[in-house]
């Protein structure tokens, strides 16, 4: 076993919201070779010091817990007084974790360093990080105006399909709108669709086997839905028209969603002899109940708009004559409000879910992965390319 001496390390900057010192690891190299486990926690304690945005406190609490957990075991410590407001909630946060055992904590610890940290986990990947890549589409179209940035969706004669390139770009969009100076972002699509989801030549036509592009879709679909789960600010989705596949599923991140009456919503993914992503197996069934997210997830069913908000998935139908000029008119109204007291409220009701999200989309797209490499997908992907299906 590795010899690991604890010191303690300042993080992030210094602010009235950082009160932890959270311990850092200092490993003896003469140690023997370790099992990936141990390696995979130390490289999380690393990245923690690599963090350049404040995770908030609820996060920072449980990493502190989980360290703890996975270092001494369950808390040993008596119970700090009322008035020592830091230590006792350090400890809460440490006692809460009843008898987790030490291996499980010190997976949870890993994996919640790497759902923070998508750039750290690319770079020690040997990736660029996001900030110094530049956007490599123009099927992308960020602006920022009146306080609000918006990403526009811009493929219109594919029906704004998502290439390969454009996860990317919209993973840097996202990571650029996080710390630009507007108070909201918003997604919308050009011309009649708002999204058809998924392009479904992007595994077709990827260099490399079908084993590959599926590995490497994970991997990118898995940053792409974290970008959004993590995303601070208020997120608002402007459907112009129909949205298919992970263009649905990706609304039950937003924190609003405004739509035109000619806006419909499915998610053919059995048709696809695929499986639901962006979190959608929790936040549908969340939203509208197990009946209608199955329904949607498992059987394909189209909802038009005012089905979509009477389930809850859609937050206000427009007419189509009047949706641009009604929604923006409102998006602008919305911008002039103080930006940290949004930002704020919205890490609140975040917080309580952040985690729960990072692990199911963990695990969709591991199934996913799997899916994309089935007889049944494949099938359905050369069917659509050679024109035998529409979905
Ligand atoms: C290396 C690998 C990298 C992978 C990257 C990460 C992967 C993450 C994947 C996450 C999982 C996501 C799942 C989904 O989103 S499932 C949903 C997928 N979408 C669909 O199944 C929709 C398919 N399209 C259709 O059914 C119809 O096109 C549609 C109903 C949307 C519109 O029909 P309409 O008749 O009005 O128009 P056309 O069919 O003529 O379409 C016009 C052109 O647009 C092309 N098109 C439309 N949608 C797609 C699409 N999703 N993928 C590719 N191409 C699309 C269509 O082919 C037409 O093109 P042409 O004019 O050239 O024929």
């Amino acid at each position: 076993m590795a010899a690991v001496t604890l010191r303690r390390a300042r993080c992030w900057c210094p602010s009235l919201l950082q009160f932890f010192r959270l311990p850092v690891a200092q490993v003896h190299l003469s140690r023997p070779a370790m099992r990936a486990s141990q390696q995979d926690f130390e490289n999380a304690m690393n990245q923690v010091k690599l963090l350049k945005q404040d995770p908030g406190n609820q996060v920072k609490l449980k990493l502190y817990a989980l360290y703890k957990q996975a270092t001494d075991g369950p808390c040993n410590m008596p119970k700090p007084g009322v008035f020592d407001l830091v230590n006792k909630a350090k400890w809460e946060a440490w006692n809460s974790l009843g008898s987790l055992p030490k291996e499980t904590a010190r997976q949870n610890y890993v994996d919640l360093v790497s759902s923070l940290s998508p750039s750290a986990e690319a770079s020690s990947q040997g990736k660029h990080e996001a900030d110094e890549k530049a956007q490599k589409s123009k099927d992308i179209v960020v602006t920022s105006e009146d306080g609000i940035t918006k990403i526009v969706l811009n493929r219109p004669t594919k029906k704004n399909a998502l290439t390969f390139e454009m996860y990317q770009d919209i993973i840097l969009a996202l990571k650029n709108a996080s710390t630009d100076n507007s108070a909201i972002t918003v997604f919308t699509g050009t011309g009649d669709y708002y999204c058809s989801g998924n392009d479904l030549t992007n595994f077709t036509s990827a260099a490399g086997g079908m084993e590959e592009a599926a590995s490497k879709g994970a991997v990118v679909l898995r940053e792409f839905v974290n970008s959004f789960i993590d995303f601070p600010k208020p997120l608002v989705a402007v459907v112009n028209g129909p949205a298919v596949g992970i263009a649905v599923t990706l609304l039950g991140l937003f924190d609003a969603v405004y739509a035109s009456d000619k806006a419909t919503f499915h998610t053919p993914f059995s048709h696809l002899g695929q499986s639901p992503e962006a979190c959608s197996s929790y936040t549908f069934p969340k939203i509208m109940g197990s009946a209608k997210a199955t329904e949607m997830l498992l059987f394909g069913k189209k909802l038009t708009a005012r089905e979509a908000w009477a389930q809850g998935l859609v937050s206000e139908v427009f007419p189509d004559s009047t949706f641009e000029k009604e929604v923006w008119t409102r998006l602008k109204g919305y911008a002039k409000l103080p930006p940290n007291s949004m930002r704020i409220s919205k890490e609140l009701i975040r917080n309580n879910e952040k985690e729960k999200l990072h692990a199911v989309n963990a695990e969709e797209c591991t199934t996913l992965k799997a899916k994309w490499l089935s007889e049944e997908c494949i099938n359905a992907i050369m069917n659509f390319v050679s024109r035998k299906a529409k979905l």
